[in-house]
């Protein structure tokens, strides 16, 4: 068989060990040819690809990012590029499309499958949104360094009385902020799922102070907003790829809560070091499970499909399920760490 496999939206640690998964179950178990697209969908709709022998995958699992590259590309411009794509994939003789990808590349995915091009997905995502598989890659190694940045962040807030509000990664959901808060120890954590209530923040913080603490650490996801109408509040934009770009969470409450409290109020971003580097063992071994079970799928001409993790079972779902929601944080997950806050 040939297989095209290719990296799209925002990288991920473990992309690498994917593709050296797929590389390795396809070419030296099955007697497959894999070649790998670049920079995403655009590889696929400019026929910008390389061949993808062991020795191409030689050394990548430990590293992060994709050696494939990564883009955004406008979707009505891959709406418009369907046929262009299948005579791509009639050209290059590919039996099958691995895609490896968030929520957005998966819709993508669902529309060429849609179109009758041959599609296994791959989900991947630090924000670990995606419904219908328990974990994504790249979700532990992101809570792993916001938590290790929380430590760090707790000993110098300490030292000069500060209150640090940290911003984490999650557009939609907040999980990392979840996660990464409740390892760290966090004093308040605010998350898409639940617009903040200023006063009572104000009041959980405040009443810190009152208690003779002398610092307080708030995560705070990107994505997370104030109740309507409680705190004026720049919702910020929209990029050219319908991507909210967000106004700052962490400096616009730093200026709310410093006024509130007469406390200092520092923002902290700790932005893409989040999704670089080294993924975890953890993330390491989910990738490579999902890039095996991908090349069986294919094998078995389950198309239309992703790969999922279900307890410790790696399964295939159907790409039509796969977008239909967001997996957002449920409030019972959030009231077992408000508990410890
Ligand atoms: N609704 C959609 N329809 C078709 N293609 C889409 C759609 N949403 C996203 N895509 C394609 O998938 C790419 C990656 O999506 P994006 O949301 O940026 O990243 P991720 O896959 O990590 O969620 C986009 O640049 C676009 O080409
Ligand atoms: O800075 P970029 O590359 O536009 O992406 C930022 C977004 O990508 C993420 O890191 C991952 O999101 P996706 O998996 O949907 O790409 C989000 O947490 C963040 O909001
Ligand atoms: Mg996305």
């Amino acid at each position: 068989m040939r297989i095209g496999v290719l990296t799209s939206g925002g990288d991920c640690p473990g992309l690498n060990a994917v593709i050296r998964s797929v590389v390795h179950r396809a070419v030296v178990d099955h007697g497959d040819e894999v070649i790998g697209f670049r920079d995403g969908w655009k590889g696929l709709l400019e026929c910008d690809y390389l061949k993808l022998d062991l020795d191409a995958v030689g050394g990548i699992l430990a590293r992060g990012g994709t050696i494939l590259g990564s883009s955004r590309v406008r979707p009505e411009h891959l709406r418009d590029g369907v046929e262009r794509a299948r005579g791509y994939v009639q050209e290059l003789g590919l039996d099958a499309i691995v895609p490896i990808g968030g929520e957005g590349t998966l819709k993508a995915a669902r529309l060429l499958s849609d179109n009758g091009l041959p599609i296994v997905g791959v989900p991947k995502t630090i924000d670990n949104d995606i419904a219908v598989t328990d974990v994504t890659f790249g979700f532990d190694t992101a809570v792993g360094v916001a938590t290790e940045a929380l430590d760090r962040l707790k000993t110098t807030a300490e030292s000069h009385q500060r209150v640090l509000i940290v911003e984490v990664m999650g557009r939609h959901t907040g999980w990392i902020a979840l996660h990464s808060g409740m390892a760290a120890g966090a004093h308040a954590i605010v998350v898409p799922e639940r617009p903040f209530d200023i006063d009572e923040l104000t009041a959980k913080v405040g009443a810190r102070f009152s208690a003779g603490k002398r610092f307080a650490i708030v995560v705070a996801a990107e994505g997370a907003k104030p109740r309507a109408g409680t705190m004026d509040f720049d919702e910020g934009a929209r990029d050219v790829y319908g991507h909210e770009r967000f106004a700052g969470i962490a400096r616009q409450l730093s200026v709310e809560l410093e006024t509130r409290l007469g406390k200092e109020a520092r923002p902290v971003i700790l932005g893409h070091t989040q999704r670089g580097g080294t993924p975890t063992a953890y993330d390491r071994v989910l990738a490579t499970r999902f890039g095996w079970h991908a090349v069986e799928a294919v094998h078995r001409g389950e198309f239309g499909r992703m790969t999922a993790l279900r307890g410790t079972d790696i399964v295939t779902v159907p790409l039509a399920e796969a977008v239909e929601t967001l997996k957002t944080v449920p409030d019972d997950r959030y009231a077992e760490a408000e508990c410890v806050l």
